[in-house]
C-alpha cells in the first residue's frame, strides 16, 4: 500500500478530528496529514446492554463522535468540513467494556482488573464524508483495525503477577485516567505490558494502518470512488441504509469483526460489503432532534464564555504555566475558585488546547485577542439592541454606548484613544492571521508599489512586503489611526511599508500600481463605494491593479453566514457576493481577472484598469498574466 498518495489525495480539504487525544494528533500529524482538531461533544454514555460485542459499542460510539462534529461544524466554527475522522477505544475484559475511569479510584480499579490477565483493546474509527450524501445524511465509514485470526482479538497483556504482583502504590503511579482502562501503553503503562498481539498504534488510540487501508478504498479505488460505493450499497444492502445501535450489522455470529472492513489474513483489504451505516432513521443519529437549533440556543453562552476567558487572560495563564490548579487559576485571573473552574469547564468543552496556545493567547503572532476583545466590548453590546437594530434597520451605536455616530470611525472608533486602541488591536489581529493568505493568493510580481487604502495598523501591508520581495507598500488611513501606527510596528523593521495620513473621500490618493481594499468597501453604501471606486479609478493608469479583500457572499446570498451576521450590526455598509463586488468596480473601468477564496477569514479578488483605447477581450487576456503597461 502506497500511503502517502492516499494522504496526498486530502490535501485541500477540511480534515477534522473529532477527538482532543494527543495520540491520535500525534500519530496523524506524524504522517503529514493536515487537519483540524474539533473534539467532540458526543457524551460516552451509549447504553452497553445494546450492543452484542464490545467492539460494536467502540465503533458506535467513534460515529457518533464523528457525526456530532459534523454536524456542529457549520454552525459553530461555521465551515462545513469535508471528512470527520472519529475514533474511540475500548479495553475489554471479562466481558466487561472498560472506558476511561472518572477518577483515580476508578483507574485503580481497573488497573487491577486487568492485572495479570489477557485483555483486548478495541479502537472503532468512523470516517464521516460530509459531502458525500447518503438520503439526507452524510456518508460514512465505520471500521475496527483487523483483528488477528481467529478470534478478533487485539491484546495487550500485562505480566503475570504471580511472583511480581502490582502493588497499590505502583498502581497509583502508573495509572492514568485520561486513558481507556486506565493505562497508557505509550507512557508509564508501557511498563507493565509483556507483549501487544496486533497493531501497536491501535492500542495507542488510532489504527494508522488500517485507516490509510480505509481512505485507499474511498478515494483510490476507481470502484470504490464515494459516489460508486453508494450507489452499490444503495441497491444490495442486507441491513439496509441504517443500522440501529443495537444491532451494528458487521458482527458475525461468532462475533468476528470482518463485516467492519477488516482486512484478511493475507493483509489485502477486501471490498467493505456493509461497512456503511448511513444514519437515516432517527434512531442512528436522532434526526428528529434539533441539534442545530440547540446549538443556536448556546451560541451565545459559547461566544461570550471564549470572551471572558480571553478578557480575563485565561489562555495567557494556562500557557504561562502547566499543571496549574483551578486555585492558582483563579488567583491569577483574581476570580473566585467557583466561577473559574466553572469558566474552565466551559472552556475546555468548547475549545481544543492546541488551537488555543496559537490563536488566543495575547502574545502569540497569531493572536486573535484583539479581535475577541473588540467582540465583547463592541459587537456583543451591539448584538444586545439587535431587535432595534432589526425594527429600525439602523446601527444601534448610539442605545449601546450612549454616543451618536455621524461617522462610525471618527465619531464611535476614534473617540478615546483606548476605544481607537482596541479598535486597531482588532484590526490588526485579523490582518495578521488573514494577511499571509491574501497577500499570496495572486502573483503580483510585475507590480513595484502599491498603496493599501485604509491600512489601518500596517498589518496586512508587512504581510505584502514580506511575500512580494520587489514590492514596497504605503499604508493610507486617517490621521487618528496613522499616528498610533509605532504600538504596532514589527519586530523587524521593513523600510518598504511607509504611512501616510489622510481621508480617502476627500484627499488625493499615494501615486501606486497596485491599490488594496481590505475591509473598506463592506463598510459604505453603493453610493460611497462608487465615490471611492471613481477616486481610485482616476489615480490608476491602464495595467494598474486592485485588490478587493473581503468575506465573498455565494451568489444566493446565503453563505457565509459569518458575514451575514457581521451585516446585522453595520451602519451603511453591506455584504456582496464576489459577482456584485464585481459589478461595483467594472462600472469604474477595473476587469475582474482573479478571485481567490482562501479558506481564511477573507477572500480576495484581483482587478486590472483597462485601457479604454484597446479592445476589451485582448485586455482580459493579457491581464491575465497582470502586465502592468
Ligand atoms: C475595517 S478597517 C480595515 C483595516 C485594514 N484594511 C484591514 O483589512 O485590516 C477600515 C479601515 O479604514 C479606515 N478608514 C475609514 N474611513 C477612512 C477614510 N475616510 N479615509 C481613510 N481611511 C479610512 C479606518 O481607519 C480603518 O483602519
Amino acid at each position: 500500500m502506497v500511503l502517502n498518495p492516499v494522504i496526498s489525495k486530502l490535501s485541500g480539504k477540511l480534515v477534522v478530528l473529532a477527538s482532543a487525544s494527543p495520540r491520535r494528533l500525534e500519530i496523524l500529524t506524524n504522517i503529514g496529514l493536515r487537519f483540524e482538531v474539533v473534539p467532540s461533544w458526543f457524551k460516552e454514555t451509549l447504553d452497553k446492554t445494546l450492543f452484542k460485542m464490545p467492539y460494536e459499542y467502540a465503533v458506535e460510539t467513534a460515529k457518533q463522535k464523528a457525526l456530532e462534529v459534523a454536524q456542529r461544524m457549520p454552525f459553530k466554527h461555521l465551515k462545513t468540513p469535508d471528512i470527520v475522522i472519529g475514533a474511540d477505544t475500548v479495553v475489554t475484559v471479562d466481558g466487561l467494556i472498560l472506558e476511561k475511569p472518572v477518577d483515580k479510584q476508578d483507574a485503580y480499579h481497573m488497573l487491577s482488573r486487568l492485572s495479570g490477565k489477557e485483555h483486548s483493546v478495541y479502537t472503532g474509527v468512523a470516517i464521516v464524508l460530509c459531502h458525500e450524501r447518503q438520503g439526507k445524511s452524510s456518508k460514512i465509514h465505520c471500521f475496527l483495525a483487523p483483528p488477528p485470526t481467529p478470534h478478533p482479538r487485539v491484546g495487550v497483556f500485562l505480566q503475570k503477577v504471580n511472583t511480581c504482583r502490582i502493588s497499590y502504590r505502583s498502581l497509583y503511579f502508573i495509572l492514568d485516567r485520561d486513558k481507556a482502562g486506565g493505562y497508557g501503553i505509550q507512557a508509564l503503562g508501557g511498563m507493565l505490558v509483556e507483549y501487544v498481539k496486533g497493531d501497536f498504534l491501535n492500542v495507542v488510540g488510532f489504527p494508522l494502518n488500517h485507516f490509510c487501508k480505509q481512505l485507499e478504498m474511498i478515494y483510490n479505488s476507481p470502484l470504490e470512488s464515494p459516489s460508486h460505493k453508494m450507489k452499490r450499497e444503495d441497491s444490495g444492502g442486507t441491513d439496509g441504509p441504517c443500522s440501529p445501535v443495537n444491532s451494528l450489522s458487521k458482527v458475525t455470529e461468532n462475533g468476528e469483526v470482518s463485516n467492519f472492513n477488516s482486512s484478511d489474513s493475507a493483509g489485502q483489504t477486501p471490498v467493505p460489503e456493509q461497512n456503511v451505516v448511513g444514519p437515516e432513521c432517527a434512531k442512528c443519529n436522532n434526526e428528529g432532534f434539533p441539534h442545530k437549533i440547540v446549538d443556536l440556543l448556546d451560541g451565545f453562552k459559547a461566544s461570550k464564555t471564549l470572551f471572558t476567558a480571553c478578557k480575563l487572560g485565561v489562555f495567557d495563564v494556562l500557557s504561562d504555566s502547566e499543571g496549574l490548579t483551578v486555585e492558582e487559576v483563579a488567583d491569577k485571573i483574581k476570580a473566585s475558585v467557583l466561577g473559574t473552574e466553572r469558566l474552565l469547564e466551559a472552556a475546555v468543552s468548547l475549545e481544543n488546547t492546541e488551537q488555543a496556545s496559537r490563536f488566543l493567547v495575547l502574545d502569540s503572532p497569531l493572536s486573535l485577542c484583539g479581535y475577541i476583545l473588540h467582540c465583547n466590548d463592541l459587537v456583543w453590546p451591539l448584538f444586545t439592541h439587535l431587535e432595534s437594530a432589526v425594527r429600525e434597520g439602523t446601527n444601534q451605536y448610539e442605545r449601546a454606548f450612549g454616543k451618536k455616530t455621524e461617522n462610525l470611525f471618527q465619531d464611535g472608533y476614534f473617540r478615546k484613544d483606548d476605544i481607537k486602541m482596541r479598535f486597531m488591536n482588532a484590526m490588526h489581529s485579523v490582518a495578521k492571521v488573514t494577511g499571509k493568505d491574501v497577500a499570496t493568493a495572486f502573483d503580483l510580481s510585475s507590480f513595484k508599489t502599491a498603496c493599501d487604502v485604509g491600512g489601518c495598523t500596517g498589518a496586512m501591508a508587512y504581510e505584502f512586503t514580506k511575500a512580494h520581495p520587489g514590492l514596497s507598500v504605503v499604508v493610507f488611513d486617517l490621521p487618528p489611526v496613522i499616528e498610533m501606527r509605532s504600538h504596532f510596528q514589527p519586530k523587524e523593521q521593513d523600510d518598504r511599508v511607509s504611512f501616510i495620513a489622510g481621508d480617502f473621500f476627500k484627499d488625493e490618493l499615494p501615486k501606486a500600481d497596485l491599490y488594496i481594499l481590505s475591509r473598506i468597501l463592506h463598510d459604505w453604501s453603493d453610493d460611497k463605494v462608487h465615490e471611492l471606486l471613481s477616486k481610485l479609478s482616476k489615480a490608476c493608469t491602464p495595467g494598474c491593479g486592485l485588490l478587493v479583500s473581503e468575506i465573498f457572499l455565494d451568489e444566493e446570498r446565503s453563505r457565509p453566514s459569518r458575514a451575514l451576521l457581521q451585516a446585522l450590526s453595520m451602519t451603511e455598509g453591506r455584504q456582496r457576493s464576489a459577482a456584485e463586488y464585481s459589478d461595483l468596480l467594472t462600472k469604474h473601468g477595473f476587469t475582474p481577472v482573479h478571485t481567490q477564496c482562501t479558506d481564511n477569514l477573507l477572500d480576495a479578488m484581483l482587478f486590472v484598469k483597462e485601457d479604454p483605447n484597446v479592445d476589451k477581450t485582448l485586455q482580459i487576456l493579457s491581464s491575465e498574466s497582470v502586465v502592468v503597461t
